[in-house]
């Protein structure tokens, strides 16, 4: 079976506190958008793992246990003894994005391998395993605009439908670890929640939905912040960065071309849609 793991964008990340557990509360809005990874499951004598495309930090071939494809047939095949099978990813979206390519592709591998050995998991168990794999993986099980509390892994339905934007996505060639983003960071409560300003306008967005990864991480590298400034003036009605980082977003009423000084970076255009 082949399948393709979509991204997600961050619509306002708000990090509220450090947990007794080292990772941090948040607020945020998790939208899909339609740049995916190539991703075949199929049975085979042994199980094998390979990838093609972007290489993969820690993806040698000595090594592949660390690939979150992997992590999610292991983490199954402990409850359910799963026959062998041969998993092949061909990665297309960047790493290190703040775009949950890797969250995806886990999450994607646990609804394949669900259906194709009739394991039976519903939603709620699907999202209890891939929590186990990444704080954004749960996401990915239902993947539909939802906002997110907590570690970015419990949710709760927001009215917000972005079809007809059109998006644009910079990443320039610059992978954030995500640990060191959230080291930098100063965690504190919004006076007002996120989904207060999510659900006013688009229009008003520029001025009261915030990425907290921002204030940390433009200062650190300079041209996040300068990618921002160039969507605005592209014309878009709200930029961001995605996560925490590198990618930066806009969205557009109309379609966009590509401006020149966008040309040394990776950029992807599309709809806003709902994906499944
Ligand atoms: C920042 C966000 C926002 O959507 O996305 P990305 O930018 O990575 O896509 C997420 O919180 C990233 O989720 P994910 O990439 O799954 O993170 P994990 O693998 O669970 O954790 C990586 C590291 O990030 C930190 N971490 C992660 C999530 C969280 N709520 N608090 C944290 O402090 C921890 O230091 C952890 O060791
Ligand atoms: N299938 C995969 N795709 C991407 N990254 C993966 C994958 N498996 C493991 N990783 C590891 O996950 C980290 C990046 O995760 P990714 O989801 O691409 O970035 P981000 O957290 O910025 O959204 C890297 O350390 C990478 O080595």
């Amino acid at each position: 079976m082949i399948i393709f793991p979509n991204a997600k964008i961050n619509l306002g990340l708000r990090i509220i506190e450090k947990r007794p557990d080292g990772f941090h509360n948040l607020q945020s809005c998790f939208y899909p958008v339609g740049w995916n990874d190539v991703l075949e499951i199929i049975p085979a004598e042994t199980f094998q793992f390979s990838s093609s495309g972007l290489p993969i930090p820690g993806d040698d071939s000595t090594n592949v246990t660390n690939n979150l494809c992997v992590r999610a047939y292991k983490l199954l095949n402990a409850d359910f003894d799963l026959p062998p099978v041969h998993i092949h990813l061909h990665k297309v979206v960047p790493i290190g994005a703040g775009l949950g390519g890797g969250s995806a592709d886990a999450a994607f591998a646990l609804r394949v391998l669900n259906e194709r050995f009739s394991l039976g998991l519903h939603v709620d168990a699907l999202e209890n395993y891939a929590r186990q794999l990444g704080s954004d993986c749960a996401f990915f099980v239902q993947n539909k605009p939802v906002y997110c509390l907590e570690k970015g892994d419990v949710f709760e339905p927001i009215a917000i439908d972005l079809t007809g934007f059109h998006i644009m996505l910079v990443y320039p060639n610059l992978a954030i670890s995500t640990a060191e983003a959230y080291a930098r960071v100063r965690p504190h409560l919004p006076e007002t929640p996120l989904r207060t300003h999510l659900l006013a306008p688009v229009e008003t967005w520029r001025e009261t939905v915030r990425n907290d990864f921002e204030d940390s991480l433009f200062p650190a590298y300079p041209v996040l912040a300068h990618i921002k400034q160039q969507l605005y003036e592209a014309g878009a009605i709200y930029a961001s960065m995605s996560g925490s980082g590198s990618t930066l977003y806009g969205l557009f009423h109309a379609p966009v071309e590509t401006p020149n000084q966008f040309s040394a970076y990776r950029v992807w255009k599309g709809r806003l849609q709902t994906v499944n």
